[in-house]
């Protein structure tokens, strides 16, 4: 099977370098080549990995095809392909809904909605699939782990979660700036901030059973520096802003939706 990908930027590296690194056989894996300089490294890389001549030619190449173009951008490029009755469209455009997706890749009908983390590259991604097919979970379940969903509101919300990264990574980034301000160097303040962040990941990961309002409150020795600050963040308002800024996703989610058929 060949799989082609139209947008050879972050996401599709990472994707591609999974699924050219897992145990057995590999997927013959086709490339739009752009970004040139990615697509390069990953042909240069991998021998299962090819460059083609043109978005067309990935589409004509491959039966499944992964749109993973810059939400801004997709609607104008995917547009000006054809696709036949017989492709697999997959998605990993957030705001691209099935019904948006249908009306540009016609007379394609088989469309599945995933958002691969970057992750995946080394096989520790969770990716929210929607509609469950089981061809796009065969293909992400080597890459981490696969969730699989039954409605799109569903996909829609995980989608929306995964908004959350950026603003996630910028917290420890305060930390470690907070720490070089205080003459902490900038290998030690990064590592130190980084170490924390792992930590509390596998403390979470380790005790699967406790709600995350549990390890907040068991983390928050009363009277303690940690009591202080999460005191002082949520009187600022800062996690209920932060909440806002997700249901502004959902709304940009849902104003993307076509208004009629
Ligand atoms: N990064 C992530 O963690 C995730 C991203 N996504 C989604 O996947 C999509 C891609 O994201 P990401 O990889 O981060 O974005 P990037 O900006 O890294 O990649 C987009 C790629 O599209 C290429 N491109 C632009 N115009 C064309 C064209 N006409 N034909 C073919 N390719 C073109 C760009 O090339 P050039 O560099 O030359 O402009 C670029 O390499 C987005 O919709 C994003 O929201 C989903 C899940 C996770
Ligand atoms: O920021 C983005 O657009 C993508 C969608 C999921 C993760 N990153």
């Amino acid at each position: 099977m060949t799989i082609g990908f139209i947008g050879t930027g972050e996401i599709t590296r990472a994707v591609v370098i999974g699924m050219s690194t897992v145990e057995g056989e590999k997927p013959t894996i086709l490339l739009s080549p752009r970004n040139e300089q990615i697509a390069a490294e990953l042909a240069d890389r991998f021998e299962n990995v090819e460059i083609a001549g043109s978005n067309q030619d990935v589409v004509d190449g491959s039966e499944t095809v992964c749109l993973a173009l810059r939400p801004q951008d997709g609607e104008a490029i995917t547009a000006d392909l054809k696709f036949g009755t017989e492709h697999h469209v997959i998605s990993f455009m957030p705001t691209y809904s099935q019904a948006r997706l249908s009306r540009i890749v016609a007379p394609a009908t088989r469309i599945t909605l995933v958002t691969p983390l970057p992750a995946v590259a080394f096989h520790g991604g969770p990716t929210p699939v929607f509609p469950p097919d089981e061809d796009a979970i065969e293909m992400f379940e080597p890459l981490g782990t696969v969730v699989a969903v039954e409605t799109e509101a569903e996909y829609q919300a995980l989608c929306v979660a995964t908004a959350s990264l950026a603003g996630a990574y910028a917290y420890y980034e305060t930390i470690a700036d907070w720490l070089q301000g205080k003459d902490v160097p900038a290998d030690k303040a990064r590592a130190f901030s980084g170490a924390v962040f792992y930590a509390l990941a596998a403390t979470a990961r380790n005790a699967p059973d406790m709600s995350f309002s549990e390890l907040t409150h068991e983390s928050a020795t009363r009277g303690g520096t940690n009591e202080q600050v999460l005191t002082h963040l949520k009187e600022n308002q800062v996690y209920t802003e932060f909440s806002k800024a997700l249901d502004g996703i959902w709304d940009r989610f849902e104003n993307a939706k076509p208004t009629s058929d």
